[in-house]
């Protein structure tokens, strides 16, 4: 039976280095999500998730802390320890290990995990649209109290392995899968309580290219399975996809797809915050996408990191992710 599909927007950016992302569920919802979604035959619901009565989306540093503005990192995958911009890791803007915005992404999380949780507990597949890949802290603990063996596909340029301490950036959007993993400071079940940790065996990372050396160390340390640009163009992205749901499959009993639009080439999917090039091509996103339907296995999802503000006049990025969110579907 095909599950109902719970579609969860949650309008937050402050876990992101630039504003914007918190558009990005207004600007994919728009290009008729819901009713395409339907036309799958499915049942859909569609909820907003904010904290704070939405306040909260729109205050950066200044506001919130009292601090002076984030200085431009110009793209916050720079930073790199020595820089002059890692006067941010202790600096007002963060917490204790230079995080930026952490109360504000634990608050949004919080209420983000009570809704996969009972989504998923209901029956039904959260689709969960972002905002920055922050809030996958909160599908996952959700989802990971519900599913005791979860696994898990990550679709990204970036590892999002940092911990608070190895972040160069103090951008919350770099760490939640080592949250997943519990090696950061923040734990899982901070989130959601009963929250099972995810276990690196049943992970897979794909299209990933811009990895810090904290991160390296940790998918190397822990074994986790990343499956690089040239392994893709060596082998073809089905082949690849087939060995990551095997993965991520493996005694789950259920597999959540968390999808950064950046894992898209920026020729194609230029509105987000840390586009990297010479990433998967949308053909390619396609047939990545095709496979996961086919195998009927993935029981969630995230999309994030679409970026409305950089996107151009057209929205094509917007465009594009809804395009590929129904195509999991139908
Ligand atoms: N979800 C993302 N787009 N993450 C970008 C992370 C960039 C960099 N690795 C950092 O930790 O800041
Ligand atoms: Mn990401
Ligand atoms: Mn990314």
């Amino acid at each position: 039976m095909e599950r109902d599909v719970e579609v969860l927007s949650v309008p937050f950016g402050l876990g992101a280095g630039v504003s914007g992302s918190e558009h990005g569920p207004e600007a994919v919802v728009a290009e008729n999500l819901l009713h395409r979604l339907r036309a799958s035959g499915r049942r859909v619901r569609h909820r907003i998730i904010e904290a704070d009565g939405g306040a909260v989306r729109s205050k950066r540093s200044s506001a919130v802390f009292g601090a002076p503005a984030p200085v431009d990192r110009s793209g916050d995958s720079g930073g790199k320890p020595g820089d002059a911009g890692c006067a941010f890791r202790s600096g007002a803007n963060g917490g204790p290990e230079g995080m930026k915005h952490e109360a504000e992404v634990l608050a949004i999380n919080m209420l983000l995990a009570k809704e996969t949780a009972e989504a998923a507990k209901q029956g039904r597949f959260p689709l969960v649209i972002g905002g920055d890949h922050s809030i996958a802290i909160g599908s996952l603990a959700g989802l990971a109290s519900h599913y005791r063996k979860l696994g898990v596909i990550w679709f990204d340029a970036h590892a999002d392995l940092n911990t608070e301490l190895t972040s160069p950036s103090g951008n919350m959007h770099g760490i939640p899968l080592a949250v997943g993993l519990n090696r950061s400071r923040l734990k899982l079940a901070d989130v959601w309580r009963g929250a099972m940790p995810l276990r690196p065996e049943r992970m897979a990372i794909v299209a990933a290219r811009d990895i810090d050396p904290g991160e390296k160390e940790l998918i190397r340390e822990a074994g986790i399975r990343l499956f690089a640009m040239k392994e893709i163009r060596e082998r073809g992205i089905e082949r690849v996809m087939l060995e990551a749901l095997h993965i991520a499959g493996n005694g789950a009993d259920g597999v959540h797809f968390s999808f950064d639009i950046d894992s898209v080439d920026p020729l194609e999917a230029p509105g987000t915050g840390t586009p990297v090039p010479e990433g998967l091509t949308s053909h390619e996103a396609y047939a990545a996408f095709g496979v996961l339907r086919r195998a009927g296995r993935i029981t969630s999802m995230d999309a994030v990191e679409v970026n409305p503000l950089l996107d151009g006049r057209g929205g094509r990025t917007a465009k594009l992710a809804a395009k590929l969110i129904v195509s999991l579907f139908k």
